[in-house]
């Protein structure tokens, strides 16, 4: 077999190159991006140049004290996630929805009563525990175990009307699912409004 100078690739020259490689470590998915050498429009914090073989790059350090500053702006609520007890999962939650015959305690009376708020306060304590959230006044009592913010911050709603509350903390969660077992009634607000 003939061998051949310019056939032979171990040696062969390296075009010099024409682009450079600029690695954004702010972008998690490791993008390189390429870019024209002639142009300096590229807004770069302090950025490191340095050359391997005949690839030149630049990395930029975007985590400057102003981008994190800009990002933590806005100071948020705290909301701390209590662990579960075993048996009181939100999946254990959901099963004891469709198995308990009476978690609201009715006893046979209607979910679509009208409620005072004066009522709704006189119910703070063991199974009897009521909240209002958007007009309508559930007893709370059985949730209190499963509540994943916990039962302290669950009782802060009881006996009063809960909505700002919940809104504030998880306004997303959709507790007219969770607690449709729960339903006692509906508020009666045009008590609330006369009294105004
Ligand atoms: C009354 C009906 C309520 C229901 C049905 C309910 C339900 C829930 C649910 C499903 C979560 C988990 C959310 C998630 O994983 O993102 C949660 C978390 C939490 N809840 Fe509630 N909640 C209620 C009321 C409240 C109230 C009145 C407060 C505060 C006073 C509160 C404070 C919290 C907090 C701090 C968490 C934190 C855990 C996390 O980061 O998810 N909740 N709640």
């Amino acid at each position: 077999m003939d061998s051949n100078k310019d056939d032979d690739l171990t040696f062969s020259k390296v075009v010099p190159p024409d682009s450079e490689v600029v690695v954004d470590v702010k972008d998690l998915s490791n993008s390189i991006a390429l870019k024209d050498p002639q142009s300096k429009s590229l807004n770069q914090v302090s950025p490191k140049e340095n050359t391997v073989g005949s690839l030149s790059f630049t990395v930029v350090d975007s985590s400057s004290p102003d981008i994190l500053k800009a990002s933590s702006a806005r100071k948020p609520i705290t909301r701390t996630k209590v662990p579960f007890e075993k048996g009181y999962s939100q999946m254990d939650w959901l099963k004891l929805t469709r198995t308990h015959p009476d978690l609201a305690g009715l006893k046979g009376e209607s979910n679509r009563r009208l409620i005072s708020m004066d009522e709704v306060k006189k119910h703070k304590s063991g199974d009897s525990m009521w909240t209002v959230l958007k007009g309508r006044v559930y007893n709370i009592s059985p949730y209190m175990n499963f509540h994943p913010g916990g039962v302290d911050m669950l009782m802060k709603a009881v006996g009063r009307d809960g909505t700002l509350l919940f809104n504030k903390y998880h306004a997303w969660v959709n507790f007219d699912m969770l607690l449709e077992k729960c339903l006692v009634g509906v508020l009666d607000d045009s008590k609330v409004k006369s009294k105004c």
